[in-house]
C-alpha cells in the first residue's frame, strides 16, 4: 500500500500544513510507535487488535463453517460487528456464487422485506456482538428465527455464532447447540474485521482468509519509528496535523465500487476511536467519480475544513468503451472505463491541489485479499496513531451508552429516569 501525502502539502492556506510540520511532528511519531510498540508485545485492551493478523486462526473459522453450502450468508450485527464482514464481502467476493446479506438496523420495512427476499433454506446465519446484548442484533435475530420457523427452516441447523465469553448470545449458543466462535479478546468491535468477527462470512463466500491475514501482516512489518517510514503512521499523522489546522472533515472518497463500504467501515473506526473529548476529526462517506457529482462542490470551493483522502487500486480490469461518431464525445471512444476513472481521480486530485485543498491518495496494489488485507490494517494502525497524537483513549467509545439506556429506559426494559426527560422534550412541531 501507498500513501501520497504530497498534496496534503497542498498550500500555506489553512488547513494547510508544510514539510516542516511534519517534521516537527515525527518526534511524536516516534513517541507512539514505541507505545504502540509496547502495547502490542504486551497484548494490551485495544492494542491487541494490531496482534489480530497474527493470532487470528483462519483454519478455525474455516472449520467452523465447513458443513455449510449457503446459497446466501446473512449477518446480524451493528457496527463493528457487522462492518468488517459487509467491507471484506463486498471487496472481496463479487464473484461468489453465495451473496451476502446484512441486517445491521432495525427499520422494519426493510427486515421484513429481506426475510421475505431470502432464500430462508439455504441460507446461514453469522450473529455476530461482542457484548451479546445489542438491543439491535438480538431484536433482529429473534425476528430472523421467528421466520425460519415460519417457513419451516431449521433455524438451530443454520446459525453460527460470534459472541463474548458471556451475555444472552453466548447463553442461547449453548443452550441450542449452535456453533459458536469467541470475538477476540481485548479488541473493540471497530478494529475485529480481520478476526472472527469479520471473517465468518468470507469464508463461506471463498474469499481467501490467508491472504487478507497476510496483508495485516505486512501491514504489521511495515511499522517504523518515523512517518516517513510507515504508510499507516504517515495518513494517520497527517489526518492528525490537517485536523490540527482545522480540517475537522476528513471525506474517504474511494474510487471503486467494492470500496464503498470500506468508507463506512472507516467512519465508524475513525468516529467511535478520535471523537472525545470534545475533538476528533468527521469522517465523511464519499464514492469517485459519482461524488464529484454532487460532493465536489463543497470540497473544492466550500469552508476550508476538510481532507479529501482518495483511493484507488494500481490495476483495475479491463471495460472498453467502443467508438464512437457522436459530436465531442471522440475523445472517449477506444478508451476504457477504468482509464476514464483513473482520469477522474487524478483529476479531482488536480482540481482540490489547485484550490489549494488538501488530499491524501492511498494506492492499493489490487482488489485483491493482500491488499484489502493491508488497507484495512493500515487505516487501523493510522487511527491508533492519530488517537495517541490527540491524546484520547481510542478504544473506548463511552458516549455511546446514554443513547443505548436511554433507547432501552423508553422500551421500559431499565430504569432509565432521563428517558421521561429526553420523552418530555419541548415540542415544536411543524406540520
Ligand atoms: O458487538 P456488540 O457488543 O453488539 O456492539 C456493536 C457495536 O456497538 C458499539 O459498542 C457502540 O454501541 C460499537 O463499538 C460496536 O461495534
Amino acid at each position: 500500500m501507498q500513501v501520497d501525502i504530497g498534496n496534503a502539502l497542498a498550500s500555506e492556506a489553512d488547513p494547510g500544513i508544510g514539510r516542516s510540520d511534519l517534521d516537527d511532528l515525527d518526534e511524536r511519531v516516534a513517541d507512539a510507535h514505541d507505545r504502540i510498540a509496547r502495547g502490542m508485545a504486551d497484548d494490551d485492551f485495544g492494542y491487541a487488535s494490531l496482534n489480530l493478523p497474527e493470532r487470528t486462526d483462519a483454519a478455525e473459522i474455516e472449520r467452523a463453517v465447513d458443513g455449510f453450502d449457503p446459497e446466501a450468508v446473512l449477518t446480524v450485527g451493528i457496527g463493528g460487528s457487522a462492518l468488517g464482514a459487509i467491507t471484506i464481502t463486498e471487496a472481496l467476493a463479487g464473484d461468489s456464487p453465495v451473496d451476502h446479506y446484512a441486517l445491521d438496523n432495525v427499520d422494519p420495512a426493510h427486515v421484513t422485506r429481506l426475510l421475505d427476499d431470502l432464500p430462508l433454506a439455504e441460507t446461514v446465519v453469522h450473529v455476530v456482538s461482542r457484548s451479546g446484548t445489542t438491543a439491535e442484533t438480538l431484536a433482529n435475530f429473534l425476528v430472523v428465527r421467528e421466520a425460519m420457523d415460519a417457513a419451516g427452516v431449521d433455524w438451530s441447523e443454520r446459525t453460527v455464532v460470534t459472541t463474548g465469553e458471556a451475555g444472552p448470545l453466548r447463553e442461547l449458543a449453548e443452550t441450542e447447540g449452535l456453533p459458536a466462535l469467541d470475538v477476540p479478546e481485548g479488541v473493540p468491535g471497530r478494529f475485529s474485521a480481520l478476526s472472527t468477527v469479520g471473517l465468518v462470512p468470507a469464508a463461506m463466500m471463498g474469499v481467501d482468509l490467508e491472504g487478507l491475514l497476510a496483508g495485516g501482516r505486512a501491514g504489521a512489518d511495515a511499522l517504523a519509528d518515523s512517518l516517513y517510514d510507515c504508510p499507516a503512521y504517515a495518513y494517520g499523522a497527517v489526518a492528525y496535523a490537517l485536523d490540527e489546522r482545522g480540517a475537522s472533515v476528513n471525506a474517504m472518497m474511494p474510487y471503486v465500487e467494492g470500496l464503498e463500504s470500506f468508507a463506512e467501515w472507516f467512519a465508524q473506526l475513525w468516529a467511535e476511536s478520535l471523537g472525545k473529548d470534545g475533538g476528533g476529526q468527521t469522517p465523511a462517506r464519499a464514492l469517485g467519480a459519482t461524488d464529484q457529482h454532487s460532493q465536489l462542490q463543497l470540497y473544492r470551493a466550500g469552508p476550508r475544513d476538510k481532507l479529501v483522502t482518495v483511493v484507488r487500486p494500481a490495476e483495475r480490469p479491463d471495460c472498453a468503451i467502443p467508438e464512437t461518431d457522436v459530436a465531442d464525445l471522440e475523445y472517449l471512444g477506444g478508451q476504457d472505463l477504468g482509464t476514464l476513472l483513473d482520469a477522474e481521480f487524478e483529476a479531482t486530485e488536480a482540481s482540490l491541489a489547485a484550490a489549494e485543498r488538501p488530499s491524501v491518495r492511498i494506492e492499493i496494489d489490487a482488489m485483491d485479499a493482500e491488499s484489502v488485507g493491508r488497507l484495512l490494517y493500515d487505516m487501523e494502525v493510522a487511527c491508533v496513531v492519530a488517537g495517541e497524537l490527540y491524546g484520547v483513549e481510542t478504544f473506548d467509545q463511552p458516549a455511546v451508552e446514554w443513547g443505548k439506556n436511554a433507547a432501552r429506559g423508553l422500551l421500559g426494559g431499565g430504569d432509565f429516569e432521563e428517558a421521561e426527560a429526553v420523552a418530555e422534550k419541548t415540542e415544536l412541531v411543524v406540520e
